[in-house]
């Protein structure tokens, strides 16, 4: 049997290259072959990802959710995928999280060998396919804008300080959404879309939300006002926002967004397509190494 490992060294504050060996001692206990393969530059982890997918069994991504992202890319597409596993060394680590994962490298490291197969939701946005989440308006606007020292520094709560006062900023914008054929039309401030309970760092953002539901989730969160925004902030960290009068929840499991506004997409933290899009869930089509 044969893995392999796609690092990429700039990741997580560049800590990338000293898990790696670890890693690979750790494989070696199971796998007859391991190969560890370094990216260099943007799009080298989607290109290694198809290049060894149909000789390995298992492909590990060893960065953020950004190499996470481009190894997925490169195997969905392909007819034999090979099994998934990551080491989450980013800011967010969205996908971790929502695996139940610890997110300290080390941890998973020593426990990789005992994950299980579990076969996954992957969402599809025009010709990209994503693990996580969606999400436009102003929040997604304002975490384009967040400087990358600030997120090294903070963390999640770099989004989070953003978001917020972004929300207060009081944009508003005209959406059209078609979900399953029915149809959902108004203004609203950010429309959240995700597999998993987990945006942004986030626990409970869609708390019924599971990784191999098959479903998409929506949240439509409308203008507000800075005082409505004081009260729902802790509904929000809670995970009880969904219960606030002020938010429109939706499960389907295609949709279509478009904007009266020339808006961008974020898709898993970056930037994605420009609306119009469509929004498609592929259910339980990876499999991912995971704790249960
Ligand atoms: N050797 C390299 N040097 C610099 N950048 C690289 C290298 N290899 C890959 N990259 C690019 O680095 C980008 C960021 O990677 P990734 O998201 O995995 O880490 P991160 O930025 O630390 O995590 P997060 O996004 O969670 O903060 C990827 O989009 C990838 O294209």
């Amino acid at each position: 049997m044969k893995a392999v490992m796609i690092v990429n060294p700039s990741a997580g504050k560049e800590k990338a290259v000293s898990y790696k060996e670890h890693l690979e001692r750790e494989l070696s206990k199971k796998y007859d072959e391991v190969e560890v393969l370094e990216t260099r530059q943007e799009g080298d982890a989607t290109k290694f990802a198809i290049d060894c997918a149909a000789t390995t069994d298992l492909v590990v991504a060893m960065g953020g959710d950004g190499t996470l992202s481009e190894v997925i890319m490169g195997i969905a597409p392909l007819e034999k995928r090979p099994t998934l596993a990551f080491i989450p060394l980013g800011t967010v680590n969205e996908f971790a999280r929502a695996l139940d994962m610890p997110l300290v490298p080390e941890e998973v490291i020593d426990e990789i060998l005992t994950y299980k197969p579990r076969n996954i939701d992957l969402g599809y946005i025009e010709d990209q396919y994503f693990t996580n989440s969606v999400t436009i308006g102003t929040i997604p606007r304002a975490m384009h804008e967040v400087p990358s020292e600030a997120k090294t520094m903070f963390g999640p709560f770099a989004f989070v300080m953003k978001g917020v006062q972004t929300l207060a900023e009081n944009e508003n914008y005209h959406f059209d959404i078609t979900y399953d054929g029915k149809h959902w039309k108004g203004e609203a401030a950010i429309v959240m879309i995700g597999l998993t309970s987990y945006i942004a760092g986030l626990e409970h953002f869609f708390p019924n939300a599971t990784p191999d539901d098959g479903l998409i989730h929506v949240m439509i969160i409308p203008e507000l006002g800075f005082s409505e925004l004081v009260k729902l902030a802790p509904d929000l960290w809670k995970g009880k926002i969904m219960e606030s009068e002020h938010v429109q929840m939706l499960t389907c499991k295609t949709l279509t967004v478009s904007a009266k506004e020339p808006l961008v997409t974020n898709v898993n933290g970056d930037e994605g397509p420009k609306l119009p899009v469509e929004i498609t869930v592929k259910p339980q089509f990876l499999t991912v190494l995971a704790p249960h």
